[in-house]
């Protein structure tokens, strides 16, 4: 008995703290490869400094998701996707495994860190989410900054939502292609996890849509007993499979966090059609990146070392302080 628990302790502080972050599921335009590629291995290093101080793993996942949104590579903060009228609406979740406590907002306009605001939904309401003019309104009572929806804007989401007016285009297809909702998943020195995921949703999406992002279970799912998930994909159909949640239930029953994360995904596709991505963890630090679609750009830090992929299959590592 005595053994057994010195050597799981050994196993965690050697396994820990790791964070992994993704920047959507899709496929990426050869002239973005490059700049998608190196936002998600900025932002594992911003992150993943975090738990190398004092940061909780809570913070080192809100800090990835932000400077996630604040690259305009991504469909979260700026660079979000326009839904019909053309406007900017983010959803976003946060969850802390050590007490299943989240916050969410759906909908939301003019603020440029929706994760932000997510985490204050959960430390500062008894709520889970709050939507459109209440999450604004809860916004400025805490005198969260305000932005002008328009700053919010790139001339790429522009274009592509122009694109999708025509009356012969298919907007969700066109999205499978470019997906770009950002996540990460951590465990931190004492074991405890947490998760964050954010979007600007679904090209040319309805006003007032709500995705899987701001939805617990299905967007984001952290619980320190089983581990965390982040996804990304077409909403509707992370919805209907509740993926976040699904991944934990595999886990639950024993299988790691990469066969976990394969069933679901396989049964996501065969179900109801959708492809998706995900970030995975478990408690001991084990970590799983798996993806239906054809890219997704991800990286890890764990042990000081970077890890950061592409393609199916694709895994390279380097020394976290090497340079770029
Ligand atoms: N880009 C995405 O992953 C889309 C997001 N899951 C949504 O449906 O809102």
């Amino acid at each position: 008995m005595c053994w057994c628990r010195e050597l799981n302790v050994d196993r965690l502080s050697d396994m820990l703290p790791v964070l992994v972050v993704h920047g959507g599921a899709g496929f990426i335009p050869k002239e973005r490869v490059q700049l998608s590629c190196a936002g998600v291995q900025a932002a594992v290093r911003g992150g993943y400094s975090k738990l190398q101080g004092q940061g909780s793993a809570m913070d080192a996942v809100v800090e990835a998701v932000t400077l996630l949104e604040n690259d305009h590579h991504y469909n979260a903060g700026l660079g979000s996707v326009l839904n019909a009228k053309g406007e900017v609406e983010m959803d976003a979740i946060v969850m802390d495994g050590r007490y299943l406590a989240s916050g969410a907002v759906s909908a939301v306009r003019k603020v440029a860190n929706p994760v932000q605001l997510a985490r204050l939904v959960m430390d500062k309401t008894s709520h889970l989410c709050l939507t459109g003019e209440g999450a604004s309104q809860f916004a400025r009572s805490m005198g969260f900054p305000e932005v002008p929806g328009e700053s919010l804007i790139t001339e790429y989401a522009r274009m592509r939502w122009k694109k999708n007016l025509a009356a012969d285009a298919n907007p969700v297809e066109c999205q499978m292609g470019k997906m770009g909702t950002v996540g990460a998943v951590a465990v931190d020195a004492e074991g405890n996890i947490a998760c964050a995921t954010s979007t600007g949703g679904m090209l040319n999406k309805m006003e007032g849509r709500v995705g899987d992002t701001a939805c617990i279970g299905c967007g984001g799912y952290a619980d320190n007993r089983v581990g965390a998930v982040s996804p990304t994909g077409e909403g509707e159909a992370i919805m209907k499979v509740t993926l976040a949640r699904l991944i934990l239930f595999h886990m639950e029953q024993g299988r790691s966090a990469e066969a976990a994360a394969d069933e679901a995904l396989a049964y996501m596709k065969e179900r109801v059609g959708g492809l998706g991505g995900v970030v995975v963890v478990d408690p001991q630090g084990e970590w799983s990146v798996r993806f239906s679609s054809l890219q997704m750009a991800w990286a890890a830090a764990q042990q000081q070392t970077l890890h950061y992929g592409l393609y199916t299959g694709e895994h390279f590592t380097q020394n976290i302080d090497d340079p770029y």
